[in-house]
């Protein structure tokens, strides 16, 4: 049984993780930390009462290592770093839910994130914990950075044109939209009931740090050098995401190759299901699912893509990772 730690218990995707790991045959989860709540974990989480008779601490590193084998850490970025690399080096495996570890250097990290790196040299040395591209590299990782659940949204889809070159890598545009849980559970104005509800807004325009994460790591399967102009939408439901992406073709294609091409490479993907259907959020919510489809329109291919965010996007994935980590089926807990 591994023993598993999750460390911002108190927030969404620390939800999410858990009620998934209750259902895994091979876990068990052993500490769930909160900075401040000692309450017991069902006094949060009702969802869970009676089912993980937990309490809430804020545990060392020592205690953590005694308790845990792997933790997740569904800490807001920065403060996962801080923790995480303290964690790896005493030998506990960690699966970082947080920006921190995801881009290729610490300058880009600097540039968007708007403070230095805590622990600089791991950055671009860690896996990115996308199985459907890095599948080889995750069962040997011992921090695994599990994706942005946007960059996850356009990254799958985008993934297999521009791998074949059929993409213009120089002119992406990815629009998407997104539930409210992706902003977490901490409380922000943004996402009061009367600002978001009946309303939809772009945010972050050219500054959202998805951008560099979504350009970088297509750059890393394509040896192209993507440049990705992204706009984000806060929507009023509770969770989903729903990317378009609109790129130029470097020839002529037609709507049933671009379907062709995208099943091929996903045919043996649990997780990826390709169809001629327009997908909608619903199709995907509370699965570990991303289904795509594409179009051609004006001489452009459209990529259209949903995931849960905070399945797939977040907690689905590294459940994926830990999967793999540790060598169960991938789809363990998951379907
Ligand atoms: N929501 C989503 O859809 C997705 C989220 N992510 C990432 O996953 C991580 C968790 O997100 P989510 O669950 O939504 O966030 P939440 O805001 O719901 O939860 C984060 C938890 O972290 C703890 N925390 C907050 N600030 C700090 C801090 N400075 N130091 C230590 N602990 C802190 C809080 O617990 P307490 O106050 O009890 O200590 C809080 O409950 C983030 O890095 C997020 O970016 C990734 C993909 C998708
Ligand atoms: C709706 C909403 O606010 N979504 C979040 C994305 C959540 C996520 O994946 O963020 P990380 O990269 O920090 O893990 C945002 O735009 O900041």
């Amino acid at each position: 049984m591994v023993r598993v730690g999750i460390l911002g218990a108190t927030g969404y995707t620390a939800l999410e993780a858990m009620k998934l790991l209750l259902r895994h045959p091979g876990a068990q989860i052993t500490a769930v930390t909160s900075r401040t709540d000692k309450s017991p974990l069902a006094a949060v989480h009702p969802q869970l009462a009676r089912r993980l008779e937990l309490s809430l601490e804020d545990l060392s590193i020592a205690q953590l290592q005694e308790r845990c084998d792997c933790v997740f850490s569904c800490l807001p970025h920065a403060a996962s770093a801080e923790i995480a690399k303290q964690l790896v080096e005493v030998g506990v495996r960690v699966v970082d839910f947080s920006a921190d570890y995801r881009l290729n250097d610490p300058v880009s990290y600097k540039k968007w994130y708007e403070h230095e790196h805590p622990d600089p040299a791991r950055l671009g040395n860690t896996v990115y914990g996308l199985p459907e591209l890095f599948r080889e590299q995750i069962p040997a990782a011992n921090l695994v950075a599990n994706p942005g659940c946007y960059p996850t949204s356009a990254i799958l889809p985008l993934a297999p044109l521009l791998k074949a070159g059929l993409v213009e890598p120089g002119d992406i545009i990815v629009d998407s939209k997104s539930g409210v849980s992706g902003a977490g559970r901490t409380p922000k104005l943004g996402t009061l009931y009367p600002e978001c509800n009946e309303s939809i807004s772009a945010y972050s325009v050219g500054k959202h740090r998805h951008q560099p994460e979504i350009e970088q790591i297509l750059g890393r399967v394509s040896s192209a050098t993507p440049q990705i102009i992204f706009t984000p939408h806060l929507t009023p439901m509770d969770r989903g995401i729903l990317s378009v992406s609109y790129s130029k073709p470097t020839r002529s294609v037609t709507e049933a190759e671009l379907l062709e091409i995208l099943s091929d490479f996903y045919k043996n993907e649990p997780f990826v299901r390709v169809s001629k259907t327009l997908p909608t959020t619903k199709d995907v919510a509370h699965t570990n699912f991303c289904d795509i489809t594409a179009r051609v329109n004006g001489g452009r291919v459209l990529l259209i893509s949903v995931i849960d965010n905070l399945i797939k996007g977040a907690s689905g994935a590294a459940v994926q990772n830990f999967n793999l980590m540790y060598g169960f089926d991938e789809t363990t807990a998951l379907l």
